[in-house]
Order: C-alpha cells, then sequence, then structure tokens
C-alpha cells in the first residue's frame, strides 16, 4: 500500500480476439491457469476466489477482477499495480490459441494518489506512450482522450485502439459497459466493509456475510456472487447473470472510501439505471461518478434521473466519440449538500 493511502481507482483493460477459424469454442478459457497467473503476477496481483458458468470465468483479484470470455479478457486492478504490463502477455497468449486482437480499450478515473504509481502509470501521457509502443501495428484506429468534468478531481481517460476489422462490429451483441465510482461513502455504510477480529471468518465466509448485510445480493437477483473480504476491511465481487458481468470492489478506509460498481449491459435488458441506483444507495457516496461506453443517449438519461431520485445531483455531462469503442459518455454528481467544483 502507498504510505498515503490505498488507491481505489481502477485501471480497465478491454481486450477483444478474433480468429480466421470458423470454430473458436471456448477460445481463451482454454488457457491454463499458471499461464495466466504468471500474468498476474507482472501486474503484481493474485487470484482470491473464481466462478465461471458456461459463458466466461470470472476471477476477483487482490486487487479487482479478471474476466475470460473465449475471444475478450477484460481486466481492472486498483491499487498500485502495473495493469499494462499485462497487455503483451495477455495478446502473446491468446496468438498460441490463433487468436488475434482486434480491439483494445483502456480506461480509469482519476488516481487519488497519482504520486504512488509506478511506471507506466506515473502519467496518462506516459500510459498512452507505453500502450502505443506495445500494441501492435494492426490496431491502427486509436485515439487517447481525457473527459473532463466540473469536478476537477474527476476525469476519465480513455484510449482505445481498433484493427480495421473491428469497423463494422463496434457493438456487435448491442451490448453497452457502465463504470461507477464513488467516493467519500458513508461512514456508517462504509462500516459494514470491516471485519470483526477474531470473527472466525475466512474470506469466503466474511464476504458472504458483507454481501448479504449490505444488500448488495439484491443488485441484481439474478446474479450468481463470488465475494471476499479482505483482512482488516475491503472487500470484492463478481457477479455472473448468464453472459453478462457485474463487479463491485470497496476501500472503506476514511480519507480515501471509495467503491467502484461495473456492470454490461444489453439494450434487450431495461435493468441498468435501477442497478445502478442500487448500487449507489450500499454506499451513500458524496460523489459519482458514471461512464458508459456505447449505450444509447436514452441510457445515459435514464442513468441520471435514477441517480438524481437518491438526492444527488448531476453536475456535469461530457461525451466523446472513439473510432473503436463508440461513444462514451462521463457524467458527475455530487449529493446535493456537497456541491463543491
Ligand atoms: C482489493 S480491495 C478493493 C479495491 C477496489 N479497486 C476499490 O478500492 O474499490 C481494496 C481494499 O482492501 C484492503 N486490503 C486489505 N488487504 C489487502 C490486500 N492484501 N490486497 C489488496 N487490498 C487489501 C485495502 O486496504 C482496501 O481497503
Amino acid at each position: 500500500m502507498a504510505v498515503s493511502g490505498f488507491e481505489g481507482f481502477e485501471k480497465r483493460l478491454e481486450l477483444q480476439f478474433s480468429s480466421h477459424d470458423p470454430v473458436i469454442g471456448i477460445g481463451l478459457r482454454q488457457l491454463d491457469f499458471k499461464s495466466v497467473e504468471q500474468v498476474l503476477h507482472q501486474v503484481q496481483c493474485t487470484v482470491v476466489s473464481a466462478l465461471g458458468n458456461q459463458h466466461f470465468d470470472s476471477y476477483v483479484l487482490s486487487e479487482s477482477s479478471l474476466f475470460v470470455y473465449p475471444t475478450k479478457i477484460i481486466i481492472k486492478t486498483c491499487g498500485t499495480t502495473q495493469l499494462l504490463k499485462s497487455v503483451q502477455p495477455f495478446i502473446h497468449l491468446a496468438t498460441t490459441l490463433n487468436l488475434h486482437i482486434t480491439e483494445l480499450r483502456y480506461t480509469r478515473g482519476s488516481f487519488i494518489f497519482p504520486q504512488a504509481q509506478p511506471h507506466p502509470h506515473t502519467s496518462f501521457q506516459q500510459e498512452v506512450v507505453y500502450l502505443e509502443d506495445n500494441i501492435p501495428t494492426s490496431l491502427c484506429y486509436r485515439k487517447a482522450s481525457v473527459i473532463p468534468s466540473k469536478l476537477t478531481s474527476h476525469s476519465w481517460h480513455v484510449f482505445s485502439a481498433g484493427a480495421v476489422e473491428y469497423s463494422d462490429n463496434v457493438n456487435p451483441l448491442d451490448l453497452y459497459t457502465v463504470e461507477v465510482c464513488m467516493t467519500e461513502l458513508d461512514q456508517t455504510l462504509d462500516r459494514k466493509f470491516f471485519r470483526h477480529p477474531n470473527d472466525g471468518k475466512n474470506g469466503d465466509s466474511a464476504g458472504r456475510e458483507m454481501t448479504e448485510m449490505t444488500g448488495i445480493n439484491r443488485i441484481n437477483l439474478n446474479s450468481q456472487i463470488c465475494d471476499f473480504a479482505f483482512d482488516p476491511c475491503g472487500y470484492s465481487m463478481n457477479g455472473i447473470d448468464g453472459d453478462r458481468y457485474s463487479t463491485i470492489h470497496v476501500t472503506p478506509e476514511d480519507g480515501f472510501s471509495y467503491a467502484s460498481f461495473e456492470c454490461v449491459g444489453s439494450v434487450y435488458n431495461d435493468d441498468m439505471a435501477d442497478m445502478v441506483k442500487k448500487a449507489v444507495k450500499v454506499f451513500g457516496p458524496g460523489t459519482v461518478s458514471v461512464a458508459t461506453t456505447a449505450a444509447s443517449h436514452d441510457i445515459c438519461t435514464r442513468i441520471k434521473a435514477t441517480v438524481e431520485q437518491i438526492g444527488m445531483k448531476c453536475r456535469s455531462y461530457s461525451m466523446d466519440e472513439f473510432p473503436a469503442a463508440g461513444t462514451v459518455v462521463f457524467q458527475t454528481f455530487t449529493t446535493r449538500r456537497n456541491y463543491r467544483i
């Protein structure tokens, strides 16, 4: 942990692969666990819990989460992990299965302790240089941008790159991603993410208790949950609902409290705004940011309306277009009593 405090804001990487073979089968899910662990070792995190279904595998990490689909990897890590060091190893592992990369997306919020970040995460500029140097030239449609907000401490950093073949395929399944970052958590609510000393529980059983006690299990009733409680505090969970994942991570310490909720949505399921509202209610944050990637304007507007129903006020709404990712909308909210710009 940094001397200053734990960096809750995650770095998130999504890698999409394709194959010239007509039959991909379970694709990347064939990767042996040892090879995946070696990549995680370079990033500086480990697997603490795992759960899969017929669509994908999910791993709770010592620092956030990893999801492996047949042709997609999503990995988010917090603290002082070196996430971008996984780019080349994952691309290499995929080539052993005849899979080549067609899209890459890297996103993150604004670090609370930027000075504690190691190379290549010392600045967004350095991250972009590292990515440019470590991705194949086939990913030729590239764009890096920082989407601002009215809150100087909250902006959304996006790097996206796509190959020629991505172009007709930006959003093949009408899926979109919602990334919610919350700070200044309600102190009564975030106490629930501290373990009781000598409670006789392990990380799994204490995690299960937190999931139920906080109402996280009621955010999506269809979801199967894999959860873990850290000692003396902190919590992570992955939810799996068919081919859709969700994930929550909590850093409850006073002074740098942070929680995140991320979920993949489908235009055929109208439950996203409601899930975001329920997740925000679990934490009672002073500040919330919501980044949606490839969602319709209508979905973003509905999320805004439902978050405002629980006493938050939307302070900014910004958007940008990315050739390989589609539209990214970044909204920020504060409690009405907490209007600081
Ligand atoms: C891994 S979790 C969740 C991270 C997530 N990005 C977040 O902050 O929302 C981080 C929390 O667990 C605590 N923690 C306790 N032991 C830890 C460990 N071995 N590795 C990482 N975090 C640990 C940290 O102090 C922090 O409160």
